[in-house]
């Protein structure tokens, strides 16, 4: 056995975890045996699972996560027969940062003023690191599960860790904690036992205590999906699901059922009332885990479609055989069945909790841009979908439905109106707006990324077909307007030719349109092409070919087309005219003129003129 220790510098981000965690935080410091018991017993569910295969050998019988106070050296191990760690996962699992979800924490809680951090701990967990809330020193001893070689990692938590080649008689992992002066308490077997039950008393991996040289049961270990509802307190399915989501706010909402027939399984899903750190940058995939007979096989089954990821839970069938593998749950129909009966439930939960408004508009805010990915992820789900969506709307504060748009469709009004783009404040001030407010018609303002891709897969809604504001010709002739609201309209009927004539390379057409109030002109899509705000993401993503050139609107009733109809009927150049118009047209849509300095130095110089 080699005698050398390497020494190895933690990355950035552990040394500034650390640092926090070492000398901001000692509220609720027993989280540690939460956190490393929850490690322990992930790696025996990983190892039983991955033994499966028989590559490697299986968890012993009888297997359990030991936890192993030492008044005489100062020392509590956890020790576990999973799947271990090579030196190579030593060294990154445990000397970086990977969970994108423990950096954001690390973010915020750097942010936070120091008297919140207490608070902040509590309500997140650190994983591993939270041992040095506790420990002055920590040893970690791990043989892989079909490797023969032992490595141990060792740290004092401040700034570097060692690797050295150590033995060990069995797979597994040792965690020895040194700890310090003032964290004797952590020696008390009855205090051990006390936290395991309160953290981690669903964990179905057996853990023990050891007390006077026996290892004494420290968790009940019954799956809390399998007791009866009456049985379980509120608190206890709050604990799980913070245990399964590694999140630490109350669900928004509980659902625990069991199917029978058919198909039999046990599910307890639960919706956070949070939005996790995880959702915006990570897994695309549902996470939901799946046991059978109680046992974890895994959580990628996929038991849920990816637009409601955000659901965390247990399914537990009796339908399929404990030793399932991966390529059995791939082609059993088993699966295929209790997922659509799950997503069902889920969506039967969702449709009756959107009857209340405020409680709904929590999981809207959190939530709401995934469910939308279902509009084309699922189409035998878009119709159950669409009755689900809330809206920004141009007519009411708050959040809107689909169905309450359609009770206030003005007579005459034909479609549901959509204006998609980057941010609700300037939208709701779009000129694109103008002539559907002087008709009282209400337009949705959708500002998610996917509002641009969705409205055209939904298409109709209780068979009102949906339409972007800026696609098309859009007739709202058939709305009446309020006596007065419209000035009269000028003759443009020569003027239109001249202005398309000046801009024959940039724009498909020019029209006068009823949809604008205060402004002179709009720019709309062309008849059939993508909604703009489509283009403009895909010119974005370097796509933006072949969306064809947009159509010039041109509001015959504004003072400004009115001088240049007048000038168009005595045959004056109207070039620059033109240019200036679709310079302004693309400048209220948030983009930018087609030669920035050129607009400036044209809106300057009739500026001049006109004070002159
Ligand atoms: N007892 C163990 N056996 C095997 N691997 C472990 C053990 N403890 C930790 N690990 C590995 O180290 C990684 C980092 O652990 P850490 O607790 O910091 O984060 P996590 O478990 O991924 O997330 P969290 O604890 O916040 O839920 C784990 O993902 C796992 O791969």
């Amino acid at each position: 056995m080699s005698e050398t220790v390497e020494r190895h510098e933690f990355g950035a981000e552990v040394g500034r975890l650390l640092d926090l965690v070492v000398h901001a935080l000692y509220s609720d410091r027993e989280i540690f045996l939460r956190e490393l018991v929850a490690n322990a017993a992930d790696a025996v569910d990983r190892r039983r699972f991955e033994a499966l295969t028989g590559a490697i050998p299986a968890v012993p019988e009888g297997g359990a996560v030991r936890v192993v106070p030492d008044k005489e050296a100062r020392t509590l191990t956890i020790a576990d027969p999973g799947i271990g760690m090579t030196k190579a996962e030593l060294a990154t699992n445990l000397g970086t940062i990977a969970r994108s979800g423990t950096r954001a924490f690390t973010q915020s809680l750097a942010e936070a003023p120091a008297g919140d951090r207490p608070s902040l701990i509590g309500q997140f967990g650190v994983g591993f690191y939270s041992a040095f809330m506790v420990a002055d020193r920590v040893e970690v001893t791990s043989r892989k599960a079909g490797a023969e070689e032992a490595w141990s990692w060792a740290s004092e938590g401040r700034g570097d860790f060692t690797l050295s080649a150590a033995t060990r008689e069995e797979p597994g992992t040792s965690i020895v904690l040194h700890l310090k002066e003032d964290a004797a308490d952590y020696l008390e077997p009855f205090r051990l036992k006390s936290i395991i039950r309160k953290w981690a008393d669903h964990i179905t991996i057996p853990i023990t205590v050891a007390r006077d040289g026996t290892d004494e049961p420290a968790n009940e270990g019954t799956a809390l999906w399998r007791k009866p509802k009456s049985d379980i307190t509120p608190e206890s399915y709050t604990e799980f699901y913070r245990h399964l989501g590694h999140v630490f706010d109350e669900p928004w909402a509980t659902l625990h059922w069991t199917a029978e027939g058919a198909i039999d399984f046990t599910a307890l899903l639960f919706i956070p009332g949070m939005k996790p750190f995880e959702a915006v940058e990570g897994e695309r995939e549902s996470r939901v885990r799946l046991h059978v007979r109680r046992m974890f096989i895994t959580d990628e089954a996929g038991l849920l479609p990816n637009w409601l990821r955000f659901v965390h839970g247990v399914v537990d069938t009796e339908d399929l055989p404990l030793n399932v593998s991966r390529e059995m749950l791939q082609a059993t129909p088993v699966l295929a069945r209790i997922r659509r009966a799950v997503t069902n439930r889920v969506i039967s939960e969702l449709k009756t909790r959107a009857k209340e408004a405020e409680d709904y508009a929590k999981f809207w805010e959190n939530f709401g841009t995934v469910l939308k990915e279902g509009l084309f992820d699922s189409p035998e789900h878009s119709k159950d979908i669409a009755q689900l969506l809330r809206f920004r709307s141009s007519a009411v504060e708050g959040w809107t439905s689909l169905a309450d748009y359609v009770s206030r469709m003005k007579e005459g009004q034909e479609a549901i109106y959509v204006l998609a783009g980057d941010a609700p404040e300037a939208l709701a001030k779009s000129p694109q707006l103008e002539g559907f407010r002087a008709r009282g018609v209400e337009v949705l303002l959708l500002s998610d990324q996917i509002d641009a891709f969705w409205p055209e897969r939904l298409d109709r809604f209780e068979e009102k077909p949906i339409r972007s504001v800026t696609q098309g010709n859009v007739d709202l002739s058939k709305v009446a307007a309020p006596e007065g609201a419209l000035e009269e309209a000028a003759d443009v009927s020569r003027l239109l030719p001249l202005l398309k004539d000046a801009l024959k390379d940039q724009v498909s057409e020019v029209r006068a349109t009823d949809r604008l109030v205060g402004s002179p002109v709009v720019l709309a899509a062309a008849e059939g092409g993508p909604d703009l705000q489509m283009q403009r993401l895909l010119a974005r993503a370097g796509r933006g070919l072949g969306a064809g050139l947009p159509v010039l609107e041109v509001n015959p009733r504004h003072p400004l087309v009115r001088a240049l109809a007048t000038k168009a009927a005595g045959d004056a150049p109207l070039e620059d005219a033109a240019g200036l118009l679709l310079d302004l047209a693309r400048v209220q849509d948030g983009d930018s003129p087609r030669d920035p300095a050129a607009f400036a130095r044209r809106v300057a110089e009739s500026f001049a003129a006109s004070l002159g």
